[in-house]
């Protein structure tokens, strides 16, 4: 079922479908235990009726139904039948449910957080599982919202679902001791009851609605606001983002209105039912008394069966208008656990990496959409070299990196590693010999050390200062003050655009790759600083194949192949078009 049709369907539906997707075994011991605590409520209760008559009358005559059983307990117990022996037994019961109910709340409160943290488990490892294609269609905010929001309130309507099932067999156990003690005091019940719920169908599809806007108005201020934020410094510079920060508003304005009918439906939800229910008190007890003629003491009993009950059915009521209120974040996350497990990466290769010959594109084609990026292209990344790529921006070169590491899938052609097609290779393994240094650098909110080990148990100290050397940083880390456990800021912001680069440099080499991709890494450094890195990268030659995507003269006079391209073909920079046959040039 889609994320309409499940919000089209009615809440008390929903709420056993919440219950069943988690495991209709887990409750289990929470149903018996409530199933015994009802009894015992009920028995305890039942007592309140020769309790009364005792009082009422040392004599009591004729026993009902309810009092016999009563009674017949006392016997089992071998006590007699007594004032005493009787506010023995109800408070004994009393003390019982209370005990088991406490016992329920514990196990509610495990059962309740175990979902909870189930559902980020299961959201965070779907989408860590999910292609790279899947991240760049959809706004980061959605999954924000999904590992915080919405698997909090997730939980919440799990929570809520529970209570709806307590509550439903709570007010069944005392439907059928109603029936039992008094048949028109538990009749009276059921109708109030009925009339409730009917009632209740209005608010429960407000809330939902109610609910259903805040969720979505949430999610969109989490993206639009991750975004403005992401991009602030240069909105502050040209004095623009109070623009955007008041478009913003739209969501916050939506928030409010949506906060607001959900709690006026809910307290509108909780107040009708206590009307209701003193109203129709007053009338039964009036019809009971005057018009049936029925005996006070009985009137009481089943009096106080018909507020439990009246209580109990309340409570569904209530849990069923909180969980159609809340359940849109439920079914939003379960969307996004469905389309992330869709868009899972799907591994078939087996084979062992191995780059010691080269990596090859032969008349690959591909794109993203309907417009081919590349064009029947073949070129050649031969193992221990450098490799430069060249071009127009947009002309395609980033893409070439990205079908290299599996990225994003050919339409046509093959690539292959040491001859092995790229789709016979364990892709994970093969992502794991590379270094990956992107466009446009972005660095954790935490040290230089995190930035570079990245929480990687086996990369050490010296691991990093030797990968920092390497980068041409280690110099400017050292005069900082905590050195490689200085803080770099949100994003890097606490470093500059070349020292962010270098850091990124350090990430790529600190596992000791095989293969380097380098997209613009040096852009935003000095021509002696990039020069560093050149002459590392190639006293590496031999064991580090690298590829470089440039428009710096500096990586093109280090390369050992040069490839230019335009417009999705590759030709040398001789002007020679290399496709389909591969070639290469030095400028
Ligand atoms: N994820 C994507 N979805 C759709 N189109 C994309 C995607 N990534 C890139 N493109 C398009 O593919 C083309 C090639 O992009 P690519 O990033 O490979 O170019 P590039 O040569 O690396 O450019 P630059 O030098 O500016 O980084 C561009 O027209 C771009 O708009």
């Amino acid at each position: 079922m889609t994320e309409d049709e499940v919000l089209g369907s009615s809440a008390l539906a929903n709420a056993f479908r919440v219950l069943r997707k988690h495991g209709l075994w887990r409750q289990v011991p929470l149903s018996l235990a409530l199933v015994l605590a009802g009894f015992i409520e009920g028995l305890g209760i039942t007592t309140l009726l020769p309790i009364l008559r005792v009082i009422d009358n040392p004599n009591p005559g004729k026993l009902g139904q309810p009092e016999q059983i009563v009674f017949s307990v006392l016997d089992f117990l071998h006590l007699p039948h007594t004032l005493g022996a009787l506010v023995l037994i109800f408070s004994l019961c009393m003390m019982v449910r209370a005990a088991i109910s406490q016992q329920t709340s514990r196990f509610v409160g495990r059962i309740v957080a175990e979902i909870a943290s189930e559902l980020r488990n299961e959201v965070l490892d779907r989408l860590l599982q999910a292609r790279w294609s899947y991240f760049t269609v959809n706004p980061v905010g959605r999954f924000v919202s999904a590992v915080s929001i919405e698997a909090v309130w997730g939980a919440y309507v799990y929570r809520t679902s529970l209570t709806v099932l307590a509550a439903l067999i709570r007010a069944i156990i005392y439907c059928a001791i109603g029936l039992l003690i008094d048949w028109r005091a538990a009749v009276i019940a059921i109708v109030l009851g009925i009339g409730l719920g009917l009632i209740n169908r209005f608010f429960t599809r407000a809330g939902r609605r109610a609910g259903r806007n805040q969720q979505l108005a949430m999610r969109g201020l989490l993206s639009d606001f991750g975004d403005v934020i992401t991009g602030f410094k240069p909105l502050k510079a040209m004095s623009r983002h109070e623009t955007l920060i008041k478009g913003l508003s739209k969501e916050t304005k939506a928030i409010r209105r949506s906060m607001y009918d959900l709690v006026f439906y809910q307290q509108l939800a909780n107040a009708l039912p206590d009307l209701l229910i003193n109203l129709v008190m007053v009338a039964a007890a009036y019809v009971c008394f005057k018009i049936l003629g029925l005996d006070l003491s009985a009137m009481l009993v089943s009096g106080v069966i018909v507020l439990r009950l009246m209580a109990n059915v309340s409570t569904v009521q209530r849990a069923i208008q909180e969980t159609a209120s809340s359940e849109s974040f439920y079914w939003s996350l379960q969307a996004t656990i469905n389309e992330a497990r869709e868009a899972a990466e799907i591994f078939t290769g087996k084979s062992a990496p191995a780059l010691n010959d080269a990596c090859r594109f032969d008349r690959v084609t591909f794109s993203y959409g309907a417009k081919p990026v590349l064009k029947d292209v073949s070129l050649e990344i031969p193992a221990g070299r450098i490799t430069t790529l060249i071009g127009e921006s947009g002309s395609g070169k980033t893409t070439i990196a990205d079908l290299l590491l599996g990225l994003f899938v050919v339409d046509s052609g093959r690539i292959t590693l040491d001859g092995v097609p790229l789709d016979e290779i364990d892709l994970l393994r093969w992502r794991s010999m590379v270094g990956y240094v992107p466009q446009e650098v972005l660095l954790f909110n935490g040290t230089i050390y995190d930035n570079i080990a990245l929480g990687d148990p086996a990369i050490s100290e010296p691991d990093v200062n030797r990968a920092l050397e390497d980068a041409g940083a280690l110099g400017f880390v050292k005069a900082l003050p905590e050195g490689i456990h200085a803080p770099v800021g949100e994003h890097g912001a606490m470093l500059s655009g070349g020292q962010r680069q270098r850091i990124a440099l350090a990430r790529a080499l600190v596992h000791r790759p095989a293969l380097l991709i380098l997209d613009e890494a040096t852009s935003a450094l000095d021509p002696e600083t990039e020069a560093e890195i050149c002459q590392t990268v190639q006293r590496q030659a031999g064991k580090l194949t690298v590829l470089a995507i440039t428009h710096q003269p500096a990586w093109v006079t280090i390369a050992d192949r040069v490839y230019r391209v335009i417009e999705g073909s590759v030709e040398t920079t001789d002007g020679t078009a290399i496709t389909p046959t591969l070639a290469w040039a030095k400028p």
